[in-house]
């Protein structure tokens, strides 16, 4: 995708803070969306359609699949997830900057279709602390909060291949980090040539 705006993807395990993290972030920049996922997960309790996520059964989302209408899709957590390429694609062309909370192997494709992204790790401070946040958030039963720590060892090995890593310790902290890596991505000479070119009129 050659496109305007700047794709940020931001990975990390289940319950380190990637969407209090991204909420934060897009209420501080201008400019910066949020894709909304599809996932055949059910919806927890207040979560909506179409704002949380774009729920729908498995047959529907293998459609889907089929008809390329996905970035990027992965079954994370023995249920499907995946990014709709229209929004992304209108969004980018509209030199809009785009987050995509997605997991490892997402990000391993968007990696692979768009190099020009900008990858991001949220880590925790420790996998304590990380097992206290999935428990207090109180939005998933036992055996989901155990498949999901079960992966977490595995997912931060994958921090090695992303530009940046975040530790989430401090919330205000890392929303500045994070807000300060997608401020500095876009000061990148390479995204600004064309400003320059107009204003010397070239
Ligand atoms: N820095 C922090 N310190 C303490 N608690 C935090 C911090 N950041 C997030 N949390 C809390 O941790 C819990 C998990 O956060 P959140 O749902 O944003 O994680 P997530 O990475 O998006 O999870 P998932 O991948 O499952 O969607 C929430 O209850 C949130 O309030
Ligand atoms: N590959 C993708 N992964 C996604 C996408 N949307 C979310 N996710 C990942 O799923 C887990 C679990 O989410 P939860 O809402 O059930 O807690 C989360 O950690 C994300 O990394 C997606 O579109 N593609």
């Amino acid at each position: 995708m050659s496109e305007k705006g700047l794709l940020i993807v931001v990975s990390g395990p289940s319950g380190v803070g990637k969407g209090t993290l991204c909420n934060a972030l897009v209420k501080n920049i201008d400019n910066l969306f949020i894709s909304i996922s599809a996932t055949t997960r059910p919806p927890r309790t207040g979560e909506v359609n179409g704002v949380n996520y774009i729920f729908m059964n498995q047959e529907n989302f293998e459609e889907k699949i089929e008809e390329g209408q996905f970035l990027e899709w992965a079954k994370v957590y023995n249920n499907y997830y995946g990014t709709p390429k229209e929004f992304v694609i209108e969004k980018l062309k509209e030199g809009k900057d785009v987050i995509l909370e997605i997991d490892i192997q997402g990000a391993a494709q968007v990696k692979k279709n768009c190099p020009n992204g900008v990858f991001v790790f949220i880590a925790p401070p420790s996998l304590e602390e990380l097992r206290k946040r999935i428990i207090n958030r109180g939005t998933d039963n036992e055996e989901s909060i155990n498949l999901r720590l079960k992966s977490a060892k595995e997912e931060m090995r994958a921090s090695f291949d992303y530009d940046y890593v975040i530790i989430n310790d401090d919330l205000d902290k890392a929303v500045l980090k994070l807000q300060s890596v997608i401020l500095a991505e876009r000061c990148k000479v390479s995204r600004n040539k064309d400003k320059i070119l107009e204003i010397i009129g070239d």
